[in-house]
């Protein structure tokens, strides 16, 4: 079958970067296989940063492998460009960074970009501007052996753009880098969208892709817990904290008409500030102690740990 001939007619192949379509994997077999990813399918689209999310080894290095078919899915497919991952070619318009990158230690920075250059069948005239771009021509020069850690991620991150690809993948793209370094990463992710181009990054830093995604995966133990934007996550203006007693009896009176969560911090629920007055009143004619209620300005952070919280940690 033809990669992407399945798309949905609205969606050209050219908008859809990359597409996930129930990719697995399970490691080791029988009773003690492991599901390190478990049917996860996702799209992303150019002109856009799609943030994969997770607590640690949630899958998301599994899954970013998966999709630059450097390991075979137990279950599932991907597709780059609406080509299979498999097919030769297929990955000539996508630059990554995995593992924060490999490179020749005794070489310099610049060196190590020429090589690559080579392998790419190109003569590196873009080296200069990646170089500047992730803020390493100062330091071009130097063996990579001296280099930091943040340094050799920005190495890694101008090695995925190094051949101008429509679609990045990073995996962990921070990591190791200072306060001043994210700040950077963050402006050249975003200006990396604004040129047209498709991002897929995964982090376990909320705050990150809270400011650069446009959309974001939340993913735990495998399986991928919620798809939307990050202002849908935040549900801004539409959710409600509701500080009453008892919660149980509170859940009771509201569940029918919203959908009631319990936090930390008293119950979310999903209603729009017009609905106070009938929130009281219901609380109320359940004899149900109502000591506030208001916006809920949940963080990114206090929902993705409502969302990936252990149901046995409760
Ligand atoms: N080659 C492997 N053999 C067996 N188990 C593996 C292998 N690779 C990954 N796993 C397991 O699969 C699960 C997902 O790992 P993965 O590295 O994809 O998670 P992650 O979300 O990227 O987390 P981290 O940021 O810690 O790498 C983990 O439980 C991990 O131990």
């Amino acid at each position: 079958m033809q990669g992407g001939t399945n798309l949905a007619d609205s969606e050209s192949e050219e908008t859809i970067a990359l597409e996930l379509r129930g990719l697995g994997k399970a490691y080791g077999r029988g009773t003690r296989a492991k599901r390190a990813v478990d049917d996860v399918s996702l799209c992303v689209r150019c002109g856009e940063v799609y943030g994969f999310l997770g607590p640690n080894g949630a899958g998301k290095s599994t899954t970013i492998r998966m999709a630059l078919g450097l390991i075979r899915p137990s279950a599932g497919e991907a597709f780059v460009f609406g080509r299979h991952v498999t097919e030769k070619g297929a990955l000539a318009r996508v630059g990554s960074l995995v593992d924060g990158g490999t490179f020749y230690a005794f070489l310099s920075g610049r060196d190590n970009l020429r090589v690559l250059a080579r392998t790419q069948g190109h003569d590196g005239e873009r080296i200069e501007q990646v170089l500047e771009r992730v803020d390493l021509s100062g330091d071009a020069h130097r063996k990579v052996k001296g280099y930091s850690t943040g340094m050799k991620q920005r190495l890694g991150v101008a090695a995925a753009l190094l051949d101008n690809p429509d679609l990045v993948i990073l995996d962990e793209p921070a990591n190791g880098l200072d306060a001043a370094g994210i700040q950077d990463m963050r402006a050249l992710i975003r200006g990396l969208a604004g040129e047209g181009k498709a991002v897929f990054l995964s982090s376990h830093l909320l705050h990150e892709v809270e400011q650069i995604c446009d959309r974001v995966a939340v993913v735990n133990k495998g399986k991928l817990l919620r798809e939307a934007t990050v202002g849908e996550l935040l549900a801004k203006g539409e959710v409600l904290r509701v500080d009453a007693e008892p919660a149980d009896a509170a859940i009771a009176a509201l569940g029918d008409r919203w959908p009631v969560e319990a936090t930390d911090k008293g119950l979310s629920v999903r209603a729009s500030r017009a609905d106070t007055p009938e929130i009281v009143r219901l609380l109320t004619a359940a004899k149900v102690d109502v000591f506030a209620i208001g916006p809920d300005d949940r963080s990114l952070e206090e929902i993705f740990l409502t969302m990936t919280r252990d149901p046995q940690d409760a």
